[in-house]
C-alpha cells in the first residue's frame, strides 16, 4: 500500500502560557491519501492555518505526529516533497512570470535546459504562455494566482498545500481558477491540503471536507462528498456544480459547521457564499 500523503496524529498545538493560553489544535487526527483532495473549512480561529502550517513544517505541534508521506515534516520539507501557494500569490515584482515560476528551480540548483524546459511545460499547464515576459503588476489576481501555483507546481510535488488560494478572488475567476485546480490536480495526480471559508469551493473540489470547530481547534465532521455521487475529484466537471448531490454535500458540511443542525429548512447556501459571511 502507498504511504498517506499526510498522516496527523494526536496532534495538539497551544500557544502562549498561563491566562494567555490558546490552544488552537486539540487531539487532531487526520489522513489525506496519495492523490486525494482535502479541504479544511471551519470559522475564523479554528485552527485550519495552523494545522497546515505544521504539515509544512513553518511551526512545531505541542504534541502528537505528523507525517508526510511516511517521513517527519522537517525530512518532507527538505526533500521538498510539497508546493505551498498562499492567499497572497507572494510573487517577486521585479522578476518576470518566467523568472517567478523558475526560481526555487532556480535555488535548488536545477541546469539552466532544464530549467527553461520546466517553466514552459508549467507556463502551458496554467495557460499564461502568452506571458511569460510579463511582469506580476501586469498581471490580474487569478493569474498572478495561476503563477503561484505554477511557482508551487514547479518541482513536481507529489503534495500541493494551499491556504485560501483563490480568497482575494471575484466569484467568477474564482470558480474559473477552482475549474483549472481540477484540471491541473487530474494532470499532476498530486495530493491536496486546501484551505478555505467557502462551503461550495469546499465541496467542488475535494474528495472530503474536513469540517473544525474552534476553542479548542478540532475536527468535528468529515464529509466524503463522493459518497454523496460526485465523482473522484479528477473526474469532477462544471456540471458537478448542479448536481444532487453537490447541494446535499453543501447542507451536509453547514450542517457540521452549526454543529449538527438541521439544514432542511434552511435550503442551500447559493455558490461562494463563505464561512465568515453567515
Ligand atoms: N503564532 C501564534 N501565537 C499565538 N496564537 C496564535 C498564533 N498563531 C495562531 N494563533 C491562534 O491560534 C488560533 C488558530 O489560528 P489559525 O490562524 O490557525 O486559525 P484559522 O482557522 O486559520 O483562522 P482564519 O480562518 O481566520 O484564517 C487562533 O486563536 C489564533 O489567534
Amino acid at each position: 500500500m502507498t504511504e498517506p500523503a499526510i498522516s496527523v496524529t494526536g496532534v495538539d498545538r497551544v500557544f502562549g502560557k498561563g491566562r494567555k493560553q490558546v490552544v488552537a489544535l486539540t487531539d487532531v487526527d487526520l489522513t489525506v491519501a496519495d492523490g486525494e483532495f482535502v479541504a479544511l473549512i471551519g470559522p475564523s480561529g479554528c485552527g485550519k492555518s495552523t494545522l497546515l502550517r505544521l504539515v509544512a513544517d513553518l511551526d512545531t505541534a505541542t504534541s502528537g505526529e505528523i507525517k508526510v508521506f511516511g517521513k517527519g515534516a522537517r525530512q518532507a520539507r527538505l526533500d521538498q516533497d510539497y508546493g505551498i501557494a498562499f492567499q497572497q500569490a507572494g510573487l517577486l515584482p521585479w522578476r518576470t512570470v518566467a523568472g517567478n515560476i523558475e526560481l526555487p528551480l532556480k535555488i535548488h540548483g536545477a541546469a539552466p535546459a532544464l530549467r527553461k524546459a520546466r517553466v514552459a511545460e508549467l507556463l502551458e499547464l496554467v495557460g499564461l504562455t502568452d506571458f511569460a515576459k510579463n511582469h506580476p503588476d501586469q498581471l490580474s489576481g487569478g493569474m498572478q494566482q495561476r503563477v503561484a501555483i505554477a511557482r508551487a507546481l514547479a518541482e513536481s510535488p507529489r503534495l500541493l498545500l494551499m491556504d485560501e488560494p483563490f480568497g482575494a478572488l471575484d466569484e467568477i475567476t474564482r470558480e474559473r481558477m477552482q475549474n483549472e485546480l481540477v484540471r491541473i490536480c487530474a494532470e499532476t495526480g498530486a495530493a491536496v491540503l486546501f484551505v478555505t471559508h467557502s462551503i461550495p469551493e469546499a465541496v467542488f473540489l475535494s474528495d472530503r471536507v474536513v469540517v473544525m470547530s474552534p476553542r479548542p481547534g478540532r475536527i468535528t465532521g468529515i464529509v466524503d462528498v463522493r459518497a454523496d455521487g460526485l465523482a473522484d475529484h479528477h473526474d469532477r466537471t462544471e456540471r458537478a456544480r448542479d448536481q444532487e448531490g453537490f447541494f446535499r454535500a453543501v447542507a451536509e458540511v453547514r450542517a457540521l459547521l452549526h454543529g449538527g443542525a438541521s439544514t432542511s429548512s434552511a435550503g442551500v447556501e447559493p455558490a461562494g457564499v463563505g464561512v465568515e459571511e453567515r
